[in-house]
């Protein structure tokens, strides 16, 4: 039985310029991730919006995103999208035994105005679809999470080491919240987390976006571009496999 399902073969790595230092990258190996681009997170009157945070920022990150999309697409880098939020009862939430009851702004926003029970970050809804300029494609996988890091109680961490994935090149909303939880725990989990900052967001202040990019180049991964990503991508180097393995 061949348990390696990848022949030897020429192996695609582009260099992407980054913070702190350029990351040279196997293509086959990285995916990009879509972090919870929902309209509860980047649409008027989504649950972001609803709950006071400024969401101005948003446009520009999905403009962005679209862009990375099409490059990683080109390439056949797998995308992996997040969609965060809980069933219509919000048994996936946690109750009051669960910190997520207290610090969740969504379940916060809902107890403070009841009206919007059950529609915020509840599946089904609008609240909860992706926004419909970025609808996955054909071969694009969507990963459901019920808590702000996307490798807790999902299938993310196995869909990536079937793959064969180290390397997650991270978009999305909220900048300080879900992407930085997730790529903090891709850390831990020994994957390579960049971030395109332009094609992220936060919720809050500027400040707290300049935080999570310290936080991110410093401690956790790196730092690059969308337009970066692009540019690099145009410069695929193609690596001969070894004879000895052919
Ligand atoms: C504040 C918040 C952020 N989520 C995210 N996708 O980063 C939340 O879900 O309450």
């Amino acid at each position: 039985m061949t348990v390696n399902t990848s022949p030897a073969r020429e192996q695609r790595y582009v260099t992407l310029p980054a913070r702190p230092e350029p990351l040279r990258l196997a293509i086959d190996e990285t995916a990009v991730v879509v972090v919870d681009m929902q309209n509860a997170y980047a649409s008027p009157n989504g649950y972001l919006d609803l709950a006071g945070f400024d969401i101005s920022g948003a446009k520009a990150a999905i403009t962005a995103i679209q862009d990375v999309l099409d490059v990683a697409r080109g390439a056949g880098v797998p995308v992996i999208f997040f969609q965060n939020g809980w069933d219509a009862d919000y048994v996936e939430a946690g109750g009051p035994g669960s910190p997520n009851w207290h610090k969740s702004n969504a379940l916060k926003t809902m107890r403070k105005r009841p009206e919007l029970q059950g529609k915020l970050l509840a599946k089904g809804g609008w609240d909860y679809a992706l926004v419909d300029d970025l609808q996955p494609k054909p071969g694009d996988i969507v990963v459901p999470k019920t808590r702000y890091s996307g490798f807790f109680n999902s299938q993310f961490d196995s869909i990536l080491r079937a793959r064969g994935i180290r390397n997650l090149v991270f978009c999305g909303i909220a900048t300080n919240v879900c992407v930085e939880s997730t790529l903090r725990d891709a850390f831990h989990l020994e994957y390579f987390g960049v971030m395109l900052e332009d094609a992220t967001h936060q919720a809050g202040p500027d400040y707290i976006q300049k935080a999570s990019i310290f936080n991110i180049e410093t401690f956790f991964g790196w730092v690059s571009s969308a337009s970066d990503f692009r540019r690099a991508f145009a410069q695929t180097e193609a690596v001969p496999a070894k004879k000895d393995s052919l």
